[in-house]
């Protein structure tokens, strides 16, 4: 589904992205991911390697906490327990009260009619941001006038894929980065979801930042590929492209 509410499609320059990237590096800002049990782990490593420090517990006696002191919270639906379901409204409450952006990753709402409600109704709230592959937007906004009123009530959605898209109200950006292997490790979505609320807390332009966040993970996916020798080796190649990168792997890669 394309959906079409900006009024223009930007085009990104390889020192906006590195620009983000460094003020992410000097801010270590804390994500606070209540995630599922697969992403854990991974996301966590992944927000390390970018610079940024990663908090996840979902206990409801210490969410609220947690969350305030954050600089930006990422709620992932992908293992949708109880102890989570009772989590994620504390959380989002403690975000909005301390203003720090919130982001939504609806895993798997086109398996699960149940996770589909309760995922729109979260949404409804109005998160700062929506991140989602094709399938799970199809699922939650069969209409798509439903994905459009949300874009214009100030949403911005981060579609992936083998390209992705990001749909702000006032422009959109087309990417063009990343490589096949990424789908072919667990959680890379669930990950690069992570990268967009530490690039979140540090622009408020959350179109641009949901673009530079994914242009930085895609190209250090890029790098990785070349050099493993499969999705196993993949991964720790990623840590390390993040890790490392420069404004030169950007000019040298950047499709946006
Ligand atoms: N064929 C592809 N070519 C280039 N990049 C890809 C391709 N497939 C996925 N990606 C990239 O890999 C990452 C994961 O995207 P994907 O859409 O597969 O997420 P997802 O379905 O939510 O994954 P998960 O739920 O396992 O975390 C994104 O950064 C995306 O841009
Ligand atoms: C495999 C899997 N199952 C629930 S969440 C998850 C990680 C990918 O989203
Ligand atoms: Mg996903």
């Amino acid at each position: 589904m394309t959906i079409s509410v900006a009024a223009s499609t930007r085009t990104l320059t390889a020192e906006t992205v590195f620009d983000l990237l460094e003020r992410v590096r000097h801010k270590t800002p804390r994500v606070h991911a209540i995630t599922n049990a697969v992403a854990q782990s991974f996301t966590a490593n992944v927000l390390l390697a970018l610079g940024a420090v990663p908090s996840m517990t979902f206990a409801r006696e210490e969410v609220a906490a947690f969350v305030a002191g954050a600089d930006a919270l990422l709620i992932n639906l992908g293992t949708l327990d109880e102890a989570r379901r009772e989590a994620i409204p504390l959380a989002f409450d403690a975000a909005r009260t301390a203003g720090r952006p919130v982001s939504i990753d609806p895993v798997f709402v086109n398996r699960s009619p149940v996770r589909c409600t309760y995922a729109r109704d979260l949404i409804a709230r109005g998160p700062d941001l929506v991140r989602l592959n094709e399938q799970e937007l199809e699922a939650l906004f069969p209409e798509r006038a439903n994905a459009e009123e949300l874009i214009a009530a100030g949403t911005v959605l981060a579609v992936t894929g083998p390209e992705d898209r990001i749909e702000g109200r006032a422009e959109d950006f087309r990417l063009m980065n990343g490589h096949p292997l990424m789908a072919r490790v667990t959680a890379t979505g669930c990950a690069g979801g992570a990268v967009l609320s530490a690039f979140a807390s540090v622009e408020t332009d959350t179109a641009l930042a949901a673009a530079c966040g994914l242009s930085v993970f895609n190209i250090a996916g890029e790098i990785a590929a070349g050099r493993a020798r499969g999705p196993g080796t993949l991964v720790p190649e990623l840590l390390d492209a993040l890790y490392v990168m420069s404004l030169d792997d950007i000019k040298a890669r950047l499709r946006a």
